[in-house]
Formats: C-alpha cells, structure tokens, sequence
C-alpha cells in the first residue's frame, strides 16, 4: 500500500484559495526522521502572512459564497473534502509516515479517521440547520424570545505533530461545519499533509479564505495568530509550555482558547482479570502505538501485586516481538520518533530514570540493527517511585513505567497522583470497582478494559493541567459557535417603568 518514491509535492502557503509564497520568502526543510535525510520543504509564514490570511478570513465570513451558507450547504464542501482523502488515501499515508515517522498501517488508519471525521462534522453541520434557531418558551405574553447559534467568526487552529492531518481535521472539520473562517498553524516537524489538504480544497472548490493553511515555526507563525485581534478564537493542541503562551497571548484580547495538552494517564490492571494477554496486548498499545507519542499514551501502568511478576514476564514477552523499522515496511509496529529533538528527549528521560534508581527493564537504547534514524526501543521502566521524573513528566516516547498496588485506593490515589489529567484506563472484569474508579478518575476520558480507542462522536480533552475544552462530537463544534439571544417585546402597552408625561407636558 506504501507508494514507495512518493514525491514530496512543493507548496507554498495556502491563503484565499490560492497558493502564496511568503512575504519573507523563507523555507524550513522537511526531516525524514526514517533516515535523517532531507526531502524538501515547507514555507514559513510569519506575522505579515498571518495578516493576510486574516483579511481573506474575514472577507469569506463577509461574503455569500461562505459567510450566507447554510449548514446543508456547508456539509457538501467536507463531504466533498473526506471524498478527496479517500481517493488520495495511500499518497497521503505514506507522505505521513515519510514525514512523522508513524507506521504505515498507523499513517492509513489516521487517513480513514481524518475521511469519517469530516462526514461525521458534515452531518453536525446539517443538524445545525435545524437547531441555528431556538425559541426559548418563558411563560409569558409580552415577549417572544429566541437563540441563534451562529459562527464565532475566524477561528484560529494550531496543531502537533504526532497526528499531523488527523488532529488538523479535528478542528478544521468543526470550525467549517460551524461555519467560521479558519487558520491552520501545523506543526514544522510534520506539515506536509496539512498543506495537501489545502490542495483538496482548491480541488474540491470551497469557497477562498473559507480555510487558509500557514505552515511555520510556532513563535513565528503561531504567536502572531494566538495575539491577532480578528482571530476571534484559539484551539491549540500541544505542550504545556506552549499552551501558557497561547493563553496569555490570547487573554490579552480576551480571546477565547481551549487547550488540548499533555498527560500522564494511568491504566491500572487490576488481578480479577479473565486474560492476562488481552490486558497486556492493550498495556502496549495504551503506551507504543505512536511510538509513544500520543498525548492520552497510559504511559503509568499500576499493577495489582498478586499478578506483576506474571504480567511484566508476559509483557517482556510481547515486546520483544514488536517490529521496529521504517516505517513503510510491511508489519512496522513501531517507527521512529518524530525529530532528533524528540529523540535526545526520550534518551534523557531514560538516562534520568537511571541515575534516579529507576531499574530499565526493557529497552532504553537505540535498536542495534537500525544505524540511521531516530528510533528508541520500547521501554519498560520498573522500581518507580512518585517523587521521579519518569512518574511525574511526559515522555512522548515508547517508554511505560511501572509500580504496583495492594489495594484499590492505593491504586486510585496513583492513578490521580498526576498533574495532569486528560485520560485513564482500568482492567478489571468487577462492574462495581469499574464504576468507583469511572467516578474517581480526575481525567476528561476514562477507558475500561482498553486503552486508547477514539471516536468522533464522543468530547475528547481534559481536565488539571491537561488543558479545557473539547475537541470532537457536538462538544467538539460548540467553540466554534456564537450563542446569540434574542428578546423581543411583543405587546402594545407600554413598558411603565417611569411615569408617562402628562399630554401638555
Ligand atoms: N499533547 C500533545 O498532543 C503534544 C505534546 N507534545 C509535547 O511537547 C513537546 C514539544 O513538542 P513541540 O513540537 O515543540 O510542541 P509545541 O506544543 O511547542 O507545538 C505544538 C504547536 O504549537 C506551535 N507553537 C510553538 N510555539 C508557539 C507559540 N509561542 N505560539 C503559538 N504556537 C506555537 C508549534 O509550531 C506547533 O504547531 C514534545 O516533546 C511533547 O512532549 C508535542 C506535541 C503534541
Ligand atoms: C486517540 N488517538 C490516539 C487517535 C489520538 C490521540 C490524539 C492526541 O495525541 O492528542
Ligand atoms: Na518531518
């Protein structure tokens, strides 16, 4: 399915419908982080082109052809959008894995996902049809009152680089459905498919400026988007460290954000299990699908200790048999990291873990017979303890680390012993422990015996310092809308607060 010698198609910013070089004419070049090679290039807006992309933003929003669309007529466009991504399906996964790094059967996946999320928002996009205006009953004869859901206006999207085009579309889908002007800021490490989206639209024909695409490096492209006065709102999803800037920038126009950022999440298994292979098959994937770098990764695995020496035998057992390669290899189960920076990350977080006690099971190296590349080995760390980094930060790497439990609300106060909290997960076959640990989790998305499944339809995000706000499902396009009341006096007397003139007055 990998179209091998795939070219990397040049492109330049995609602003009003059209291609647009730069104002500054700079490039970034583009990483294989396969085989450290460079493949080509991005361009790299700055503030001048955030300007111009805003101006076309706001000229659509004021134009008929999109700013007057109805929901029915919007949902053509993303259908019309999810049929492109179907029909260009290899091309695109294989230049996502080229420039991620993910596995080709990862990268192909994310593309049906990308497809079903833009005809699922088309749909929400039809339903707003219906719901764009509300009576609102009070009871009462002198008024008549309405609600009316409209676009926010432009919206500005700013997304990582773990799920290039499917957490684009995460936002993009709703924010056109909404009916929004937007601005799409993908990651420099991995913006290719972003900017081929942008090629679908020109094909597919939606409306100029309806949705611009500016590839950039984040303090250049990004900051001036997040403190721009005519973005009227920020969906960021990415680091801690960048979403606080973001929401400083934003808060000084009052500008409303929601911030989708890291985790910790936990998956606790519990030893009323039925199959402990099924348990440590999603142990695995909860952590090193993505290489790890996934933000809902339950990279803290808290073991029931009757069963952890059984459970971490079988767990080394299926690790060992992961296939590590390129990533367009045929059965690839797990790629590189995304960058060299990514790479020494992961190496530190390790090398930390040891020089604090921590015992690397597993893993913890470069695999030897892969020379070139930014590939870590699946990691399992044990002899954890809640004051080391390894339990408190994220790694985004293949790296899980372990402890064990006696009881369940030792279990509960380590899953929640986290700054952050945007998911968990727990093993257990007892209906009544899943419902205290479901109420007990302090996380925006709880996963029961699995970890890591998503679907559109539900709101995804978290809570603590995992960030606000949703992404996905009806949750997911409400940001993007103006709620609107309307109150209007509808009897022929008068209001009689003050005391009418007298007729000679
Ligand atoms: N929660 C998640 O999904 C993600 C978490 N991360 C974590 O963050 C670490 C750093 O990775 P980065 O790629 O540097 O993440 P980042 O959070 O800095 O980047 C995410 C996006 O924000 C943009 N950005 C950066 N600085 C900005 C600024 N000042 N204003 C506006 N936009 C800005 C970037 O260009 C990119 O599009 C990773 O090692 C990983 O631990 C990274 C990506 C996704
Ligand atoms: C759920 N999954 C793995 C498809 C995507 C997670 C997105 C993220 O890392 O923010
Ligand atoms: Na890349």
């Amino acid at each position: 399915m990998a179209i091998r010698n795939v070219p990397i198609p040049s492109r330049q910013l995609y602003i009003d419908g059209e291609w647009r070089e730069p104002v500054k004419k700079k490039r970034i070049p583009i990483i294989n982080p396969a085989t450290e090679e460079i493949m080509g290039d991005i361009p790299a807006a700055t503030g001048e082109d955030v300007d111009i992309a805003v101006e076309a933003a706001q000229r659509a929003l004021a134009r008929g052809d999109w700013g007057s669309t109805t929901g029915a007529q919007r949902a053509k466009y993303l259908r019309a959008i999810a049929a492109k991504v179907l029909e260009k399906k290899s091309e695109l996964a294989t230049l996502e894995s080229l420039d991620s790094g993910k596995t080709l059967l990862e990268s192909a996946a994310d593309m049906d996902d990308v497809a079903a999320c833009f005809e699922y928002n088309a749909d929400l996009a039809e339903a707003l049809d219906s719901k764009r205006k509300t009576p609102v009953n009070l009871h009462l004869d002198s008024f008549k009152t309405y609600v009316l859901r409209e676009p926010l206006g432009v919206a500005g999207l700013i997304t990582p680089w773990n799920y290039p085009l499917l957490m684009a579309t995460w936002k993009v889908a709703p924010a056109l459905a909404a009916g929004c002007a937007a601005i799409l800021k993908p990651s420099e490490l991995a913006s290719i498919t972003c900017l081929e989206l942008g090629e679908i639209c020109r094909e597919i024909g939606l409306p100029p400026g309806a949705l611009n695409i500016l590839t950039g490096l984040g303090p250049e492209a990004g900051a001036p988007l997040a403190s721009h006065p005519h973005v009227d709102t920020i969906s960021f999803t990415g680091s801690v460290p960048t979403g606080i800037k973001i929401m400083t920038a934003a808060a000084q126009f009052v500008k409303p954000v929601t911030l989708e950022l890291g985790g910790k999440s936990p998956i606790i298994v519990f030893d009323d299990i039925d199959n402990l292979d099924i348990a440590v098959e999603w142990t695995l994937f909860g952590c090193f699908a993505n290489t790890g770098q996934v933000c809902s990764a339950t990279s803290r695995l808290i073991l029931q200790e009757s069963i952890a020496s059984e459970f971490l035998n079988r767990l080394l057992v299926w690790t060992k048999n992961i296939k590590i390669s390129d990533p367009l290899e045929e059965d690839c189960k797990l790629g590189p990291v995304v960058s060299s920076g990514q790479y020494e990350k992961v190496l530190k977080f390790i090398s930390n873990a040891k020089n604090e006690g921590a015992t690397i099971l597993y893993g913890g190296e470069r695999p030897q017979h892969l020379k070139k590349g930014y590939y870590v080995q699946p990691t399992i760390i044990t002899d954890v303890n809640t004051s080391m980094e390894i339990w408190k930060e994220e790694v985004f790497g293949p790296v899980l680390c372990v402890k064990t439990f006696k009881t369940e609300e030792e279990a509960i106060e380590l899953a929640n012993d986290s700054k952050y909290g945007l998911a968990s997960a727990v093993m257990s076959k007892n209906v009544e422990r899943r419902e205290r640990f479901t109420k007990a989790f302090q996380t925006g998305i709880i996963w029961i015996n699995c970890s890591q499944p998503t679907f559109h339809q539900l709101p995804w995000g978290g809570k603590k310092r995992s960030g606000f706000g949703r992404d996905l499902g009806e949750w997911g396009l409400e940001k993007y809308l103006n709620i609107k009341q309307v109150t209007e006096y509808t009897s022929d007397e008068p209001w009689a607060f003050y005391k009418a003139p007298s007729k000679n007055q």
